[in-house]
């Protein structure tokens, strides 16, 4: 007993009972149809963009009518739609797309954004997710993510970000970006988007046992003590004072003490500095671009040494996303590195919040090189 619904008015129907059903068009003639369940919605208004789209109701439907002009309720305003406002905190403000064109954004290293000598990984892998979760359902949520470092970036040029609509599904949404500068691709990310689903549970991973984040000193606080404890010679004194040191937007509290600096593993608690809209879309970009920024230098701990410089680059990163984030409250980075062979270091990171549950999973490989002195003027790579 299906019939086909009609809707002449701009409004958003949100169905509170009964199957509806929105058959594939004439060109996905091989995806199946999708089946709209209790509290999905659809009609006119919930995008800027219009779709025309048989919806047929399998059964007696009762729908909740939304008025075009309360669609806003909708949406959260947040760095996904609001206006940029000035007391967004640094992260929100590196994170922030401009969008260009349909599934297309252009994204900036900011003069006040924490670099070293290329595009910082964790800023490509904010951004680009950041890109592709503007054109997903946002009753979807990215559960994973996995990345690929092409060619270092240049911090004083933007990187357009063009998203590929893979796949919508009812459940599960993929997306592929390619960020580009000069027109070429320098970094790509692929990532899969689940609406929420109850399931099976468990947690076989235990947090370790480290002092709170209170009991622990920040960067600055080592740095601070390192400039003015008197029990360290001038001579090191004066040459902390002449390190460049890098504000990060991210807080970093370290577990242990230097002795244990040649352990191929590292627990830290970090947060977001200042406060960030309330919309786990940004939690996750934010954690995301956390991620990559002391994590495959674990692989080179054990081969830590007097003098010794390093070159050390993301090659790929992988994030498992399996619980809500909070990015502006402690979380513990625990990450172990099993292996570096041929130049390259593999790391296994988990992220726990306070309570002790497991938020993340994740993985990366870099290139770990002892640095080769530069010549006078070094070649661009773009
Ligand atoms: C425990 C307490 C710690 C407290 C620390 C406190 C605070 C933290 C503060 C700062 C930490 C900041 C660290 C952040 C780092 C985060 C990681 C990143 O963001 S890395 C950036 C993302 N990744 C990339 O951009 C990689 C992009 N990909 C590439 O560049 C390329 O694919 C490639 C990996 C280089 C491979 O290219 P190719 O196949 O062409 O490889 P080559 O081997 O030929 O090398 C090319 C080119 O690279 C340079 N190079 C290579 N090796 C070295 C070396 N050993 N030394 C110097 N330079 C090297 C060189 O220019 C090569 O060109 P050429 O051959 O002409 O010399």
């Amino acid at each position: 007993m299906a019939s086909n619904i009609f809707c002449y008015f701009n409004d958003i129907l949100i169905i509170l009972k009964a199957e509806v059903s929105a058959p594939a068009n004439a060109e996905e003639a091989n995806r199946p149809d999708y089946v709209l369940n209790k509290y999905d919605y659809f009609g006119y208004g919930t995008n800027s963009s219009v779709h025309q789209v048989n919806v047929v109701a399998l059964s007696k439907l009762t729908c909740f009518i939304l008025p075009n002009q309360y669609g806003h309720l909708l949406q959260p305003k947040t760095i996904w739609n609001a206006e940029e406002t000035p007391e967004h905190s640094l992260l929100e403000q590196i994170l922030h797309l401009e969008p260009l064109e349909v599934d297309i954004f252009r994204g900036f290293t900011l003069p006040e954004a924490p670099t070293f000598r290329q595009v910082f990984g964790g800023q490509f892998i904010g951004q680009a997710l950041a890109a592709a979760s503007k054109t997903v359902d946002c009753l979807k949520m990215v559960h994973s993510l996995h990345a690929i470092f092409l060619v270092a970036g240049d911090n004083n040029i933007p990187i357009i970000y063009q998203v590929h609509r893979a796949r919508d599904g009812s459940s599960f949404a993929t997306r592929k970006v390619e960020a580009k500068q000069k027109g070429l691709v320098v970094f790509t990310l692929i990532a899969s988007f689940q609406k929420e689903e109850v399931g099976f549970e468990h947690q076989a991973a235990i947090m370790p046992d480290v002092p709170p984040p209170e009991q622990l000193l920040n960067l600055e606080e080592i740095r601070e003590r390192r400039l003015t404890d008197p029990r360290f010679p001038s001579q090191y004194r004066n040459l902390a004072a002449k390190k460049k040191f890098i504000p990060w937007p991210i807080e970093m509290r370290f577990c242990e003490g230097s002795a244990s600096q040649h352990k191929p593993s590292l627990n830290y608690w970090f947060r977001a500095r200042g406060k960030l809209s309330d919309d786990q879309a940004l939690h996750r970009c934010v954690v995301a671009y956390a991620s990559d920024l002391l994590f495959s230098g674990v692989s080179l701990n054990p081969h830590r040494e007097k003098g010794l410089k390093t070159y050390c680059l993301s090659l790929d990163h992988s994030i498992w996303f399996h619980k809500p984030v909070k990015a502006d409250e402690w979380m513990l980075y625990v990450i172990e590195s099993p292996s570096a062979h041929g130049g390259r270091g593999f790391v296994t990171g988990r992220m726990f919040n306070r309570q002790g549950e497991l938020i993340m999973s994740l993985t990366q490989e870099a290139l770990i090189r002892r640095e080769k002195p530069r010549g006078p003027n070094p070649r661009p790579k773009l």
